[in-house]
């Protein structure tokens, strides 16, 4: 732990989410977990988690995608989507976020481990949809990272 003399506030903590792409039956789907901890216990999430003390954050994603859902991704496979720092996105207090975007072909397996009771691919316009609960600003982060990749926006779908 690094003294930093009590000069500098202490404001938040800092967390990595990892949007992982795949086509399943053709079909553009996104990675998520099932939550098996508050906040947002048992809504759709990305995998993602905070980063520990000396660790990069892209590490931090793959390490994260490793635990949460079982699948191993290289990091230079990962692209950096951008820093998500709403007030308010994180009811436990300020978290920033990181988030990373990548694709891997063929829908490999995933298991659910660690925070996550679940994990599995889900189309990314069943995400959008209003019917399911998505945690934190996740539903934005895959709309962004949908966007960067493939230059399109999907719209939330209300029933
Ligand atoms: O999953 P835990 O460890 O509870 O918290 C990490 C999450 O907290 C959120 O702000 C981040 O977006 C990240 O997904």
């Amino acid at each position: 732990m690094v003294d930093n003399g009590g000069s500098w506030p202490v404001t938040g903590r800092f967390a990595v989410d990892a949007v992982l792409f795949t086509k399943l039956g053709g079909v553009l789907s996104v990675l998520v977990v099932k939550r098996a901890k508050e906040p947002f216990r048992t809504a759709v999430a990305l995998p993602g988690g905070f980063v520990e003390p000396g660790e990069r954050a892209a590490d931090a994603a793959v390490r994260e995608l490793a635990e949460e859902a079982g699948i191993v991704v290289r990091r230079d496979r990962l692209r950096r989507l951008g820093c998500y720092r709403r007030p308010g996105r994180d009811p436990r207090g300020q978290v920033v976020s990181v988030a990373y975007h990548g694709y891997v072909s063929g829908a490999p397996p995933v298991v659910g481990g660690s925070d996550a009771c679940a994990a599995r691919w889900l189309a990314v316009a069943e995400l959008q949809s209003a019917d399911i609960r998505v945690a934190f600003d996740h539903r934005d982060i895959v709309s962004d990272a949908v966007f960067r990749r493939f230059g399109w926006r999907p719209s939330v779908l209300r029933s």
